[in-house]
């Protein structure tokens, strides 16, 4: 009791403080969020104020002051540093300011500047210039010089912001604008054609960087921009040749002695380069093609990457018209392709790897297929139905070297958007064989392959081993996958796909996927069970098509949430639950992870789904006992919250234990909650929920009315206490809460009753005194005949 009390305040203490901390923390966070932008733009402004911006109240009063045979130059102005004190009256406002400036010469001027445009204007009209025309005309050229150094020093910081501003930028950087900007600033403004940029890949670094790439340029640039900003900085670097070696950028800056401000952009160039020879690295791992070709002309080149732009544009715009929904809407194509169209994203590796995988296809189209073909072979030998493999040894290895699922998707687009270039072609030999045959004009062909092939690239038709599923509709989210309700485009049949994204190098997410693929493949006659009809495992991609359900439990129990309580409701549902937990059971599985929406009904028929972190439990075994704690806290046993911490059996250490009676409990929550609206300790918040399960004190509480004043069933009551037992040992198993008086109901008529009052007034009338036992035989009798009457 002490100790329920000490736990009690201390958990909501706990939560205030959590809630308070975590409030605080968000708006600490928004906080620090506006207070960053803030200080940006406070960073920014000053930076203007400092680098580029309107000219200090000083140099722009000293400039005054200056001879009238003095000519104002560019150079001098920037290099003038002369103050007036407060005390000399000068205003100044970034937008609109009025200047005043009294001194010797008492020059009064009224100024509006605009910030926007970068340009002054004058308001001539209530200018007072005292000291006559030659003031003013010195003030106007002054007005023009400070134009022409703050476009300069504007491009200038524009540049290097967006040096700054690139995130997942390849070291090409902007080129086109870069460019625009070499124009302005009379650089060297050569737009570079793809074969060149292809070429220069080709070349050694030093070339690259003598030819002045656009990377180079956006380095050199930034770094004379931070020189001129910042004088101290005297080191000339030449990035393009930096070579790190076995180094990282700390220990290279160390190395070279190279100051610390170059920290920055050394670690930036260093994670690019990592970055591009990550990506370099991932595609050649998952190219099986060795025999590729690249001796084609580059106009040929060029070319053929034209005609494949054009596809994709036309794959995207059909992808764009096929009305994505929202909730079906990955990112666009053309987005993806427009990122990588800018040149920007992994670097020449990238450019000229699909060049060639373009060439190829051009050069031999059925070529080009095949070794896709051995591509596609060689991501599905990652096959489900073995153990362990050298391959994903392999791929463990190589966790750096993944390639993102995005990657595997815009592959598959490209795949889609090549095909339907294929079926183009074909087209035109025909009609052109046409014409020379017969004579004839183009025939229409009406066109179901092409078709087809566009389907795939719309994102909306997805093929698994071959067969076309249409996506309808999205029917739900799990952690890490999406179902959606298909159908086969063959057959008009109705199924779920299960799209879950994994770690394609994660040994354990891999172990568990093909757990739950081999659990369902084990179950796939049972009634209770949602049907595994085929399955795609590739590249961090699994595709899973069951059988489709209608709706879940936990959108039933959420729609009934507000009406009156139903007892026939309740039992119908549970009992078809704990008939799915039942199938499971005798199967030797445990679920471990059984909430609501993890029952579906199929026409009628509640399924379980979901065998993610299932498993079967070893002949002669009761638990199982995990490395990973996991599951869904609402539901989950207490046992399989505490970790054990078997002092004796070092193997034990650390691990949870989950048998059977974890699902009994996962059942009884379940139940809990069709009474009493929330899991039994769903008034509990976070972190608390789990201490308040995994804390023996902290009692279930079981009241005999629902909070609508409405009565439980005994019967029902005591199904609830036996599945929410703390020991499991103790807990009921599935048979006997099946089998248990709350899903046995009898049905007892006036008849029966009055029957009933009338022999036990008879026979109270000769025996005056009745045992325990024969009350329990009697009723025992009665309920033995009223077996008939059962529901
Ligand atoms: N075969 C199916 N038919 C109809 N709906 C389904 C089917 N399978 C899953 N769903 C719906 O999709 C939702 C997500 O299912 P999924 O199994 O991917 O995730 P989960 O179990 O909720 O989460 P996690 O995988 O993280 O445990 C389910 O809650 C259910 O509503």
């Amino acid at each position: 009791m002490g100790n329920n009390l000490m736990y009690k305040p201390t958990s909501i203490d706990i939560h205030k403080n959590q809630d308070l901390k975590l409030n605080s923390k968000y708006s600490r966070n928004e906080g620090m969020i506006e207070g960053n932008d803030n200080n940006k733009n406070i960073q920014d402004d000053s930076d203007d104020e400092q680098i580029t911006g309107f000219p200090k109240l000083s140099n722009f009063g000293s400039a005054l002051l200056t001879s009238e045979k003095e000519n104002i130059t560019k150079n001098k102005l920037t290099n003038t540093n002369l103050t007036l004190n407060d005390d000399k009256s000068l205003a100044y406002d970034n937008y609109s300011s009025t200047l005043s400036i009294n001194r010797a010469g008492n020059v009064n001027t009224t100024s509006s500047m605009s910030k926007a445009n970068n340009n002054y204007e004058y308001n001539n009209s209530s200018e007072n210039i005292s000291t006559g025309n030659s003031t003013f005309q010195r003030f106007k050229g002054l007005h023009e010089s400070i134009k022409d150094e703050l476009n300069t020093k504007n491009l200038e910081r524009r540049k290097t912001r967006r040096f700054f501003n690139r995130t997942k930028m390849g070291v090409l950087g902007p080129a086109m604008r870069t460019n625009l900007e070499n124009e302005k600033l009379g650089k060297n403004s050569k737009h570079e054609t793809i074969e060149e940029k292809i070429n220069k890949y080709d070349q050694p670094a030093h070339l690259i960087s003598s030819s002045s790439t656009v990377a180079s340029s956006s380095y050199t640039s930034y770094h004379d921009t931070h020189q001129s900003i910042n004088q101290t900085s005297q080191t000339t670097i030449n990035y393009d040749l930096i070579d790190f070696g076995e180094l990282n950028p700390v220990q290279y800056i160390k190395k070279n002695n190279l100051p610390t401000t170059e920290l920055p952009t050394i670690s930036k160039l260093y994670f690019e380069r990592q970055r591009a020879e990550s990506r370099k690295i991932a595609l050649k791992k998952h190219s099986s093609s060795k025999e590729l070709l690249f001796s084609s002309s580059s106009s040929a080149l060029k070319n053929s990457f034209n005609q494949i732009s054009d596809a994709q544009n036309e794959s995207k715009c059909i992808s764009n018209n096929t009305g994505d929904t929202d909730a079906l809407s990955e990112p666009k194509i053309s987005d993806k392709e427009n990122s990588r169209s800018t040149w920007s994203r992994n670097g020449y590796a990238i450019l000229k790897d699909d060049y060639i995988n373009n060439l190829e296809y051009y050069k031999n189209p059925s070529g080009y297929s095949s070794s896709l073909n051995k591509k596609r072979e060689a991501l599905s030998s990652i096959n489900v139905n073995t153990n362990h493999n050298h391959s994903y040894q392999e791929l463990g290895d190589n966790k750096r070297n993944k390639i993102s699922t995005k990657g595997i998707e815009s592959e598959i687009e490209h795949v889609a958007a090549r095909n339907s270039m294929l079926e183009q072609q074909k087209v035109e030999q025909l009609n052109s064989a046409n014409i020379h045959k017969h004579g004839k004009k183009k025939v229409e062909i009406i066109e179901p392959k092409s078709a087809s092939a566009n389907r795939i690239a719309s994102k909306s038709v997805v093929s698994v081993n071959g067969v076309e599923y249409e996506k309808i509709e999205l029917l739900g989210r799990g952690g890490s996958s999406k179902v959606y309700k298909v159908k086969n485009v063959h057959n008009n049949k109705i199924f779920a796909l299960k799209r879950v994204m994994f770690d394609e190098f994660d040994e354990s997410s891999i172990d568990s996927f093909k757990g739950e693929i081999e659990l369902l493949k084990k179950l796939e006659n049972e009634k209770r069970v949602v049907t595994l009809i085929q399955h795609q495992m590739e590249s961090g991609v699994l595709l899973l098509i069951m059988e489709c359900g209608d709706h879940d439990l936990s959108q039933i129990l959420n729609q009934r949430m507000n009406m009156p309580l139903d007892i026939e409701f309740i039992r119908f549902h549970a009992r078809e639950m704990l008939k799915c937990v039942k199938v499971v059971h005798d199967a030797g599985i445990v679920h471990s992870d059984l909430k609501p929406a993890n029952f579906v009904f199929v026409k009628g028929i509640l399924k379980i789904i979901d065998f993610g972190i299932a498993n079967a439990v070893p002949d002669h075994t009761v638990n199982i006992y995990r490395e990973t704690q996991i599951g869904t806290p609402n539901y989950m046993a207490p046992e399989a919250l505490v970790a054990m911490n078997s002092q004796q059996d070092s193997d034990q250490q650390n691990k949870w234990k989950v048998g059977k009676p974890s699902d009994i409990w996962s059942c009884g929550c379940i139940l809990y909650q069709m009474f009493y609206g929330r899991p039994p300790y769903g008034s509990f918040q976070g972190q608390n929920r789990l201490l308040a399960i995994m804390n023996p004190n902290v009692k279930i509480v079981f009241s005999e009315k629902t909070s609508n004043n409405e009565r439980i069933p005994r019967s029902a009551l005591e199904t609830m206490k036996a599945c929410l037992i703390r020991n499991p040992d103790k807990r009921w198993a599935v048979d006997q809460v099946l089998e248990g008086s709350f899903f046995n109901p009898v049905m007892v008529t006036s008849f029966i009753i009055r029957d009933l009052i009338k022999n036990a007034v008879n026979y109270g009338a000769d025996q005056r005194y009745v045992t325990d036992e024969k009350i329990t035989e009697l009723a025992d009798d009665v309920l033995n005949r009223l077996a008939d009457f059962r529901l």
